[in-house]
């Protein structure tokens, strides 16, 4: 049988098809998915399992004319087959290649890059609004969204908006619902719940109708002629629709419909004919924080764990495990998160809420308003801080220093090690207020033992008090390298570890008063993180170099290619100090 994926680069091709081919064409796809995201790793079974319902889509609506907007994003590979990036996939999340979510930058039939869930419903009500306002004829907008995201609060003020009567004539928002019961575990929540009795049997009045907006379903979201004739009956309503399409994650291929955990939602480099990953785990930040929480939850039975949807991701799986009854899913709901914490410390528990420190954005006032205004004991563990890598701008973890930096009573620690991870994990949850713990995405680093200590600040090595380098969690490694390099060119440089890097330590400061120049290194933002807090602390006219990421939205690509384009190794450290140096000498 003759390839038709090499025929198929447009919506255009694809709606030439003739109808019996379409099975094909999905089976051609499924294995190409399968074999690009093994090479180069990424979202594997969101989007085996969105195969027919984006074939159905762009056969039913004109993309770009018609927005097609995908919620998250992570689901959006077979989309971007059909509108003309095949060839791309070989470069799939790598440095200056295809990004894994939808690229303004790729293509005109995408329309937003965040990866940050729950948010397309709004933006379809935002731009149909738009399109009401500009006249003519409002072409459909179209937002798919997972029952995961459909979990997130942002979602339901949006449903709260498509679906009021004011907004009822002439709009031609569709949301297209794949549902396929699964976040990275089974979703949870009373709307997951609501979706299972639908699937099961379709019920009178759904809570979508309840609230004013149409609904058509549920539909098979793998029987192509069913969806579209479902897809085509809601683009002639013209009214707000929920179209619920049930699909199966990880579809057509046995190690990800057999993945009873994710699905293989999101895999590494991967063997193709096994589904396992090519290279063993490494012990990662994350597996070292997950044991020890578990430790600490045998001591502590006030401990309580929260996740937004991720608990395998972020490590509190285990601690579900070990204690089925102290660990809670919220569903992808990091203000719920904070807010349910606040909640739990002001009657006597001690909640540690992991996130990844990107989505802390989405629930920044619910930390400032409901866990510091309060002084309440909650510890924020924020994996996947500083440079990311190949999830790109919306997933790096760099704004959560320069965030927290100006939340009062906040403290937030960065280990430099597991050694360090544990210690400060301990520390956070023994104190009787908000702290929080960041530490990377990447293997866990190698013990960095102290070679002495200057009260709560660790000093890692010490040739001299020319220069202080002040590293924040794993930069300990990096600074220790251009520590030699400077030391060598006669310099006198002491490195040390705050341990603790917001608020700044009084002995911290002892030691910048000490120097003749201070440089602060993190994986964060430069003119706005910690190192910006102990500019603002020090003495004036002590010289301070603030070392980090710009306030830029940095792409994606590896974490180590990433940090070296920032200066943030070993020589770029050192470059640093000797053009700040050469310019002005001590
Ligand atoms: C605000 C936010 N929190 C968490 C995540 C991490 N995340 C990415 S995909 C995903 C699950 C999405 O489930 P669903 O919407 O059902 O899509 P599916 O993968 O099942 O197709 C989560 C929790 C995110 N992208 N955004
Ligand atoms: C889409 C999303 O937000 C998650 O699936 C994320 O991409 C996972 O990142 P990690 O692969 O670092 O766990
Ligand atoms: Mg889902």
């Amino acid at each position: 049988m003759k390839s038709l994926l090499p025929y198929v680069s447009t919506p255009e091709d694809l709606r030439a098809l003739p109808a019996e081919l379409l099975p094909g064409l999905a089976r051609e796809i499924r294995d190409f998915l399968i074999d690009k995201v093994s090479a180069n790793g990424g979202h594997l079974g969101s989007n085996l399992g969105i195969v027919e319902l984006t074939i159905a889509l762009h056969r039913v609506f004109d993309s770009p004319g018609d927005a097609i907007v995908f919620d998250t994003g992570h689901q959006a590979y077979v989309h971007k087959i059909l509108t003309g990036r095949r060839g791309a996939f070989d470069e799939l999340r790598r440095r200056g290649g295809l990004s894994g979510y939808p690229s303004r930058q790729e293509s005109a039939h995408d329309h937003l890059d965040s990866s940050h869930a729950s948010t397309a419903l709004a933006y379809a009500d935002g731009m149909a609004k738009a399109r009401r306002l500009v006249g003519g004829d409002p072409r459909p907008v179209v937002a798919v969204v997972g029952d995961g995201a459909l979990t997130g609060g942002v979602a339901w003020e949006a449903l709260n908006n498509l679906g009021a009567a004011k907004h009822h004539e002439d709009n031609p928002v569709i949301v297209v619902l794949n549902d396929n019961g699964r976040s990275y575990a089974a979703t949870f929540g009373a709307c997951a719940d609501h979706l299972e009795r639908l699937r099961a049997a379709a019920a009178d009045v759904t809570v979508f109708e309840q609230l004013g907006l149409r609904y058509l379903g549920p539909v098979d979201g793998h029987d192509i002629p069913a969806l579209e004739r479902a897809l085509r009956a809601a683009r002639e309503l013209r009214e707000p629709v929920v179209v619920h399409c049930v699909t199966v994650k990880g579809r057509g291929y046995e190690p990800a419909e057999q993945d009873l955990d994710e699905h293989l939602h999101a895999i590494p480099v991967t063997d193709p004919a096994t589904g396992q990953p090519l290279k063993p785990a490494a012990t990662t930040w994350t597996h070292v924080f997950s044991q020890h929480l578990c430790l600490l939850g045998e001591r502590r039975p006030d401990l309580v764990a929260i996740t937004a949807a991720m608990p395998g991701p972020t490590g509190l799986a285990a601690f579900g495990r070990r204690f089925p009854e102290r660990m809670f899913d919220v569903g992808i709901a990091e203000q719920q998160a904070m807010a349910s914490a606040a909640g739990m410390a002001m009657s006597g528990l001690h909640p540690v809420v992991a996130i990844y420190a990107t989505f802390l954005n989405r629930a920044f006032d619910q930390v400032l308003m409901d866990i510091a205004l309060h002084r309440l004991p909650v510890t924020l563990v924020l994996d996947r801080a500083g440079i990311t890598g190949p999830d790109g701008p919306s997933h790096h973890g760099m704004w959560d220093l320069a965030a927290l930096s100006v939340v009062p009573g906040m403290r937030v620690a960065a280990p430099r090690d597991a050694v360090r991870l544990r210690e400060l994990l301990e520390e956070a949850v023994a104190h009787d207020g908000p702290t929080a713990l960041r530490f990377p995405k990447a293997p866990a680093e190698a013990e960095i033992a102290a070679t002495g200590r200057a009260g709560d600040v660790d000093v890692l090595s010490s040739t001299g008090q020319d220069v202080l380098l002040v590293a924040v969690g794993p930069m300990a490694e990096p600074c220790l390298g251009a520590a030699a390099m400077l030391s060598a060119a006669g310099l006198g440089v002491t490195v040390v570890d705050p341990r603790w890097v917001i608020p700044v330590s009084s002995d911290l400061r002892e030691l910048a008063r000490g120097s003749g120049l201070v440089v602060t290194v993190e994986d964060g933002l430069a003119a706005s993180g910690a190192g910006a807090l102990l500019r603002q602390v020090c003495p004036p006219g002590l010289r301070v170099l603030n070392l980090g990421l710009p306030c830029e939205f940095v792409p994606q690509g590896g974490r180590s290619e990433l940090l070296a384009e920032a200066g943030l190794t070993g020589p770029g450290i050192a470059h640093a100090v000797r053009e700040e140096l050469r310019a002005w000498p001590l």
